[in-house]
């Protein structure tokens, strides 16, 4: 899998997406297809990705028990995305069944789908966790915590935001990847996320991968918007 910044195809339809797509011609892309765009348009726009020869990010956080989260990942396996996720606080139990899923889904010969698990949404501050989720303390711990989690349950790696990667890669392992969204430039809206960082900052504090959606999607000119993060973040992976 190459790390390319990934973008969020986050549009209504396929239509839309393949409106949004041709602006980039024939450059392959890595791209994340959300709960919006999927529940609308099902496996048929992941056929299409594949046949346009993008690497595919299926973003659906599977949360439920661990038998009914066992029988989706099977399913989603024989789409042959290439990265999947659920939520790690479906616990431990859970996390071991949507691999079981993968492994049993998966087409002879070919990859299993990179699992991976969201810790804390970028969107949640520490005040949200402990007044509503009841969880005490900083949430890094949390995130810290989840992450350990996810990685005892053989998961490949986590989503969080770039601020939690250096912890998570020196008590997990720099193999454990983090894919973190809340990618912003640094004159950019932050809109819903709460813990952003620009793609420079992503890249020096050691991100795997960057997942990036209205500061491309949103954009004037979403070409050049993407070239210029991918610059950004390709620019400082030279000096690392
Ligand atoms: O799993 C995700 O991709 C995800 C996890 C998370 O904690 N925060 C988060 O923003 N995301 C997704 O990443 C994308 C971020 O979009 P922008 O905020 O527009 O860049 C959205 O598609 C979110 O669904």
């Amino acid at each position: 899998m190459s790390n390319l910044p990934i973008i969020a195809l986050d549009f209504p339809g396929i239509s839309e997406t393949k409106d949004f797509l041709s602006k980039f011609h024939t450059e392959k892309l890595f791209v994340k297809v959300g709960m919006e765009l999927y529940y609308q348009s099902g496996p048929a726009i992941i056929e299409y990705l594949k046949e346009n020869n993008h690497q595919v990010f299926l973003d659906l956080k599977l949360h439920d028990i661990p038998n009914t989260v066992k029988s989706a990942m099977k399913v989603l396996a024989g789409l042959e995305v290439d990265m999947t996720n659920v939520h790690a606080a479906g616990g431990q139990r859970m996390m071991e069944a949507a691999l079981e899923g993968l492994n049993s889904g998966t087409v002879s010969g070919k990859k299993r789908p990179t699992c991976i698990a969201v810790t804390q949404l970028t969107s949640t501050s520490t005040s949200q966790m402990n007044k509503e989720q009841l969880i005490e303390g900083e949430l890094e711990r949390s995130v810290l915590h989840y992450a350990r989690l996810a990685k005892q349950s053989g998961l490949d790696g986590v989503v969080c935001s770039p601020l939690e990667v250096s912890d998570i890669h020196t008590t997990l392992g720099s193999n454990f990847l983090t894919v973190t969204p809340g990618i912003r430039m640094a004159d950019g809206n932050a809109h819903d996320q709460i813990r952003i960082a620009t793609p420079e900052k992503a890249r020096e504090l050691g991100s795997d991968f960057i997942v990036v959606g209205r500061a491309i999607t949103g954009a004037d000119d979403p070409l050049s918007a993407y070239q210029t993060i991918k610059k950004a973040w390709e620019g400082i992976q030279h000096v690392k």
